[in-house]
């Protein structure tokens, strides 16, 4: 599904490269966590794998194919079988939460498609089933700006659900979810990938959870691979180096205060 090779790549914006030299491969259905210290480049890698961010060097194939040598069309193609779920997922205020998860489904619908489910929404059981499996039945017609930080967290999940996409790209899901949501979240995102066969890539501050749940770990340190392990085999010792100078994240992970699951959340009601 993936392979990077010597991959070299920036954010917009940044003058040195922030990835320096990638490798990875990813066989299709594989599972794998990324950890590594805040700014080791995570977020980055995930955009470059969702073809969202051309690398300035190295090589990349998704699928088989050069996302950065294909037509405007192709390249939509591939990206359609792609599914990125961002750290803070941009869902428009107002949207109500069926609409918010339906998004999914645009890459692969038409335009007149797209437009008559916004006046209709089309596959309701299949909304109501993905919500249901994140802890969120009776949100269906909720409006987005009304959920707590930790709902939209995983409505941006239940997205996934509803993709038809083959490679789900996850950047750090469970920021804003307490600890027993988190786990239901993740076993669940698991066990769907591995029914469909859908590659799994999930970056996360909670190393614990990642050891726990994910066979393969990818441990990513100043733009770089540190190891590239199975869960089993990664020690204290890997994780002392990886977290190096940065020894307060391995023990406390950073957390969203303000989008905490249990924040309480303010409606303000207006026209
Ligand atoms: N637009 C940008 N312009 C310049 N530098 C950037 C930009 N975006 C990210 N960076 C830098 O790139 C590095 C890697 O950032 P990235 O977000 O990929 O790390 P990360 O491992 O995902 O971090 P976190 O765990 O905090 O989300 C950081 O040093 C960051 O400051």
């Amino acid at each position: 599904m993936l392979d990077l090779k010597a991959l070299c790549a920036a954010p917009a914006g940044a003058q040195a490269d922030v990835l320096k030299g990638i490798d990875l491969q990813v066989a299709a259905g594989e599972q794998l966590a990324l950890i590594g210290p805040s700014g080791a480049g995570k977020t980055t890698l995930l955009h470059v794998l969702a073809a969202a961010l051309r690398p300035r060097s190295g090589s990349l194939e998704i699928a088989g194919q050069s996302p950065w040598r294909l037509s405007a069309a192709e390249l939509r193609a591939l990206r359609a079988q792609i599914f990125l779920a961002p750290q803070a997922p941009p869902l428009p205020p107002r949207q109500r939460v069926v609409t918010a998860v339906l998004a999914a489904r645009l890459p692969a619908w038409s335009l007149l498609r797209s437009l008559r489910s916004l006046l209709a929404p089309v596959d309701l059981a299949e909304v109501q089933a993905a919500l249901a499996r994140f802890d969120l039945a009776g949100k269906l017609f909720e409006r987005v700006d009304r959920l707590s930080g930790g709902e939209r967290q995983r409505v941006a999940l239940a997205r996934a659900w509803l993709s038809p996409a083959r490679l789900w790209l996850v950047d750090e899901p469970l920021s804003a979810l307490d600890p027993q949501r988190a786990v239901q979240a993740l076993q669940a995102l698991r066990e769907e990938a591995q029914a469909r066969g859908v590659s799994l890539l999930a970056s996360l501050h909670h190393v614990d959870l990642a050891l726990a749940h994910f066979p393969r770990i990818v441990g990513l340190r100043e733009g770089r691979v540190l190891f590239d392990l199975p869960a089993a085999e990664v020690s204290p010792a890997h994780l002392r180096e990886l977290y190096a100078q940065h020894e307060e994240e391995l023990l406390a992970p950073p957390v969203m205060p303000l989008q905490a699951e249990t924040a309480a959340v303010t409606v303000y009601p207006c026209r």
